[in-house]
């Protein structure tokens, strides 16, 4: 096995070439796409969960690496990141939006999250913000509207889960915890826009601890109208939402 200076991710200090920042997607399938868009693309790694590509910006370093699905796996990238010098982690998932007014193909940009997870409560209480940074979310949102999508700025549920903390009932079981039921309806009316699943823990482990992160997304389902999206507009959305988190990248360097 390669060389490491992390438990997990695979690479060392030497590997990111004093790259300070990171877009972090969920899908490691993303990672290569991602990095094709900026110069010089190379894989670095793939362990589990987590794929890792460096790139350039306008001639600075940028590392690409997957968080896996969820808080707890999102926690090691961030944290072995932020061990190899990343101070500003840019997130770029797929949603699902909760309001009616939101279509799939949007693009939702972050401010804050609900903090439905677990993995965040072992960076701080309950009572600190999952906020985003203000820099992060200035480009994300500018660089979301140069692109010409439909851009909608505001609070995403983020759950551990993504059937019952998303209180979907197309399940085995067909069962939600009774402390899940009715819950989308309540963020719904409290202006919620999104449901995805590792916000929380980025945004609370990043504000709490002097680093930077924001977050993107694509809405590939509406779950006031479907539960199941479709395979040709899901690839194009999150397309866009990738080329947005390059372009905010761009700004932020
Ligand atoms: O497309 P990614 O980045 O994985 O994001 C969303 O998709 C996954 C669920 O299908 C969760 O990780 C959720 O947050
Ligand atoms: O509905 C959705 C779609 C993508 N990701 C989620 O977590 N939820």
């Amino acid at each position: 096995m390669a060389e490491s200076d992390v438990f997990h991710l695979g690479i060392t200090k030497a590997d990111l070439q004093g790259a300070t920042l990171a877009i972090v997607p969920g899908d490691p399938e993303r990672v290569k796409k991602i990095a094709a868009l900026m110069d010089n693309p190379v894989h670095l790694a793939s362990h589990r969960e987590f794929t890792s590509w460096r790139a350039e910006l306008d001639g600075k370093p940028v590392v690409v690496c997957s968080t896996g699905i969820g808080g707890p796996s999102t926690s090691i990238a961030v944290e072995e990141l932020a061990q190899l010098g990343v101070r500003t982690f840019l997130r770029v998932g797929t949603t699902g939006a909760i309001q009616p007014h939101i279509n799939v193909g949007d693009v939702l940009v972050t401010t804050g999250s609900v903090r439905l997870d677990g993995a965040s409560l072992h960076f701080a209480p309950m009572e600190f913000p999952a906020v985003a940074d203000f820099d992060c979310t200035t480009a994300l949102v500018a660089a979301a509207k140069a692109s010409g999508a439909t851009t909608h700025i505001g609070i995403t549920a983020s759950s551990d889960t993504f059937y019952p903390g998303q209180e979907r009932y197309d399940t085995f079981s067909g069962r939600v915890v009774s402390r899940y039921q009715g819950s989308m309806q309540e963020w719904q009316q409290m202006g919620v826009l999104n449901y995805e699943m590792e916000s929380a823990t980025l945004l609370t482990m990043c504000a709490s601890q002097g680093l930077r992160a924001g977050m993107v997304a694509g809405v590939i389902v509406n779950r006031t109208q479907k539960e199941i999206p479709d395979a040709v507009t899901m690839k194009q959305t999150e397309s866009d939402a990738v080329t947005i988190v390059v372009e905010a990248a761009r700004r932020l360097l």
